[in-house]
């Protein structure tokens, strides 16, 4: 049996007096990709910074690639790739510059998969980092964060910059990249779509809880936004949220759902706004 790269256990996290996140239980197995969803302010980064030993939970323990996230070794730490939010660093060199300098601190930089992704993003190598855009600034710290291939990949809303040819591209090599080389990826999102097109698996948190988590195709199987009046027999299970039009109701293991409701699949936009509405 392979261990898990990341296991959040029982993670609290408070500033100040207020709880942002509390019994957060998440895995990361390889081969995983997983899409992190919450409204702004949610703890989507807190989790993930926590993940990474950047801050420290109040409370819980989170095992990062077999090791504590309180006392990741410099190898441990070369087998994680991180973007955060907003990407910074290496402003006053060109991009050229600043590859062969990052380069130099990962033995197994794949030069090939760098040079494959800077022409999909065609960046220019001799233009200064400062003068790139937002987007382009983001596709390079995704460049810098991939091509050593590393075990785990902890990425904070990676292309909410990107425009929708490169997301579209990125986020599937993504998924690939992750198959492939048996990596595991966590990314937090706010676009659903991009996570429905490529995430494995789902965890939405919600008033500092994760509400649903699990396999993005067993949870359309599980899930079905039923409207109130419905009163047809629902199978065993529990209700997630009511919204004002539905009860969001979750299935035990496979649902024996009632013809009306057997077809009525919902997205992942669908599912997500009605969890908070
Ligand atoms: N260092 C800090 N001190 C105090 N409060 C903080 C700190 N960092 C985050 N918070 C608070 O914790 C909560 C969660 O913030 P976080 O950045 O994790 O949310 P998020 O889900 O990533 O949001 P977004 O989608 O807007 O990026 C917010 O209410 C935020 O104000």
């Amino acid at each position: 049996m392979t261990s898990p790269l990341l296991q959040f256990t029982k993670i609290h996290k408070q500033f100040a007096d207020k709880p942002v996140l509390e019994d957060i239980n998440l895995i990361i197995e390889p081969g995983m990709v997983m899409g992190l969803l919450g409204r702004n302010g949610a703890g989507k980064t807190t989790l993930l910074r926590i993940a990474l030993g950047l801050i420290e939970q109040n409370s819980g323990e989170v095992s990062c690639l077999n090791s504590s996230n309180l006392e990741l070794s410099p190898t441990c730490k070369s087998q994680i790739g991180y973007v955060p939010q907003q990407p910074c660093g290496y402003q006053g060199f060109k991009v050229k510059d600043a590859l062969t300098l990052h380069r130099s601190f990962y033995p197994n930089w794949d030069i090939t998969l760098e040079q494959e992704w800077l022409s999909r993003f065609e960046l220019d190598e001799n233009k200064l980092v400062s003068n790139l855009s937002v987007g382009q600034q983001q596709s390079l710290a995704l460049i810098m964060a991939m091509s050593y291939r590393p075990k785990l990949l902890i990425l904070d809303e990676p292309v909410s910059s990107l425009d929708p040819i490169a997301r579209r591209e990125f986020m599937s090599d993504l998924f690939e990249l992750a198959l492939e080389s048996g990596s595991g990826v966590l990314f937090s999102s706010h676009i659903t779509s991009d996570v429905e097109r490529v995430a494995s698996h789902i965890a939405i948190i919600k008033d500092g809880k994760v509400l649903v988590t699990g396999e993005l195709d067993t949870l359309k199987e599980q899930i079905r936004l039923v409207p109130h009046h419905l009163t047809s027999k629902l199978p065993s299970g529990n209700v997630l949220h009511q919204s004002e039009r539905f009860s969001i109701y979750q299935a035990h293991d496979s649902a024996n759902w009632s013809a009306d409701l057997q077809q009525s699949h919902s997205n992942l936009e669908q599912l997500f706004v009605e969890l908070h509405a």
